[in-house]
This record gives C-alpha cells, structure tokens and sequence, in this order.
C-alpha cells in the first residue's frame, strides 16, 4: 500500500522525500552542488529525521544536476574564508560521512555527474554506489589545489579501489570516468541514462523490503569487520547476528516462507 510521500526542501541544497521505505534526498545547490558549512548541517539533520522515522529502511542520494552529483567544497566560500573556516568545513564534511556510515539507515550514492572531491567523499560514505554511464568524471584533485583530501578519501577509496590504485588516484589527483569507477569496483552498477533512474528505483526497492534490524546489523559487521583479522572479524559477525535470531521480524520472515507469503518486517 502507498502511502503519501512526504518532502521537505532545505534552504541550502537538501530535498528531502519518504515514500515507504524509501527516502530520497537530492542534492540542489546550482550549479555544481558545491558545498558550506551550512549545506552539511542541513544534510546531518535531514539524516536525524530520517532515522527518526521508523519507516524508512533506505536512503537514495542523488542529484538535481544533470552535470553535477557534487564538486565538493564550494571553493568560492573556501578560498574567501579563514584558516578557521577551511578547518571548520573539513570538520562539518567529516562529521556528515561519519553520520552516514554511523546510521542505521543503508545510503545509496546514485552518481550521475561530476563527483569531486569532498563530492566523492560523500559517495565513498555511503554503503553502495552506482553511477550512470555519461560524460562526467570522478575523482580527488586536492592534490592540485595545495590540499589533501580531508573527509575520508584517502582512507575510504584504498578500502575500496586498493591501496596501490588509491595512491595514484590520490597522488596525480587526476580524474576518472564512470567506467573505471565500475571497473575498479568503487560503482557496482553502471547504467545508460535513460535507464538509470529506474534501476536506481529498483535497487532501493530490493533493499527496502529487507528486515530493518537485519540491514543494520549487516552494515555493521560489514563495516567493524573490514579492518581486523578474520578471527575477530568473524566474532563480529556472531555478534551482530546474536540479537537477530531472537527478534520478531526473524519469526515472521520464517513464518512467511513457510506460508510462501511476502515478510512483513516490522523492526522489531
Ligand atoms: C579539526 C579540523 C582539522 C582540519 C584538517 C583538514 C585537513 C585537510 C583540509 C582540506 C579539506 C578538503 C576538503 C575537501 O576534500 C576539499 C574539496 O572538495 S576541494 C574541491 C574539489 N573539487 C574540484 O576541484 C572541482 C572543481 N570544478 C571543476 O574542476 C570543474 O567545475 C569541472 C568539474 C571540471 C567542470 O568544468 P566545466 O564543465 O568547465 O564547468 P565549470 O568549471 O564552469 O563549473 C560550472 C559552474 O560550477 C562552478 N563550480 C564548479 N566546481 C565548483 C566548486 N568546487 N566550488 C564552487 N563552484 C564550483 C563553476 O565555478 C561554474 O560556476 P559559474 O562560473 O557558472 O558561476
């Protein structure tokens, strides 16, 4: 049953929408989704409602641009700023990724234009991205600009691309196409345009129907387990599963099976 979607637009760069089980935020800033301080504070609390909300299972992030996902900090702002401001901005954009990786919710980046610098590191902190096959680039060119990237990048991309392809990524800050995104693993889908929205839909779909708890729980140990030895890795696994076999929604997606009905999960 459809319930009516919900939206709440920001004053910086969140519109925010909830249809079920699925929010999507778009991020609108013209023209390149560059980023303040103030776009930050926005996003965390559109995050905070939306894990308020005890229906939402999945986050969409994408973009209102059809050039830009996000060209990361707003340079005009950053280059215009003191010391102090530059720090503060690299604080906030830390803060919103560790929100994102710290939520329960699972965060799809869908990227269809350019995502560059604290743009990408965005992405890099959601739990999956995909991307559509167009002429935009990826990439973080710090490196060029005197800097560094400061919101994960040079820790997030090793994790996922390799150490060795991070170092040159990093180190030339030269950019990529979706193409390699997807070859190097840090996309797993990559779609024609005319037929990514509806597989971005889809993929949310398949995500929100899963048990609440069960997808949390996932994300933690896939997430605590990356960087400790499989011994103690495995021990997260049991952990997080532990609480998992006596709740109700794992009675009731065994129930459903052996009803051959659909699960309803209802994160408890
Ligand atoms: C306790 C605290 C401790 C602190 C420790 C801190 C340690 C590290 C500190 C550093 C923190 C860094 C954080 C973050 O990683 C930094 C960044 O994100 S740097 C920004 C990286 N992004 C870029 O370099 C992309 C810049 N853009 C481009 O290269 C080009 O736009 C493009 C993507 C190649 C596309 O080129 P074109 O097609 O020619 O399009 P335009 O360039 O004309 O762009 C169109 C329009 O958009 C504006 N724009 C684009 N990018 C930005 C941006 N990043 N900021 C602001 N505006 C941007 C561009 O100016 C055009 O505007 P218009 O001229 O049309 O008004």
């Amino acid at each position: 049953m459809h319930d009516a979607a919900t939206r709440a637009v920001g004053r910086e760069w969140t519109d925010v929408e909830r249809e079920g089980a699925i929010a999507t935020i778009t991020l609108d800033r013209p023209p390149a989704n560059a980023y303040t301080i103030a776009c930050h504070a926005e996003l965390v609390h559109a995050i905070d409602l939306l894990e308020a909300d005890p229906r939402v299972r999945v986050v969409r992030l994408r973009s209102a641009s059809p050039k830009f996902f996000s060209a990361g900090a707003d340079l005009r702002d950053y280059a215009a700023g003191s010391v102090e401001a530059r720090s503060a901005l690299a604080d906030a954009a830390r803060r919103t990724c560790a929100r994102i990786e710290t939520s329960g919710l699972i965060f799809v980046a869908e990227i269809a234009g350019h995502a560059l610098g604290g743009g990408l590191e965005l992405a890099l902190a959601c739990d999956i991205r995909i991307a559509s096959r167009a002429q935009y680039t990826l990439g973080l060119p710090e490196i060029a600009l005197g800097l560094m990237p400061g919101n994960g990048g040079t820790q997030r991309l090793p994790r996922i691309v390799g150490r060795a392809r991070a170092a040159e990524l990093l180190l030339t800050g030269e950019p990529f196409t979706p193409e390699d995104a997807l070859e190097w693993g840090l996309v797993t889908q990559l779609h024609d345009p005319i037929d990514f929205e509806e597989r971005a839909a889809l993929l949310a779909r398949r995500i929100s129907v899963a048990a609440p708890l069960a997808l949390s729980a996932t994300k933690r140990a896939l997430q605590r387990g990356v960087d400790v030895d499989l011994e103690r890795a495995l021990e997260i696994e049991a952990g997080e599963g532990a609480h998992l076999v006596a709740s109700a929604d794992a009675a009731e997606g065994l129930a459903a099976f052996l009803e051959k009905r659909p699960p309803r999960f209802e994160g408890r």
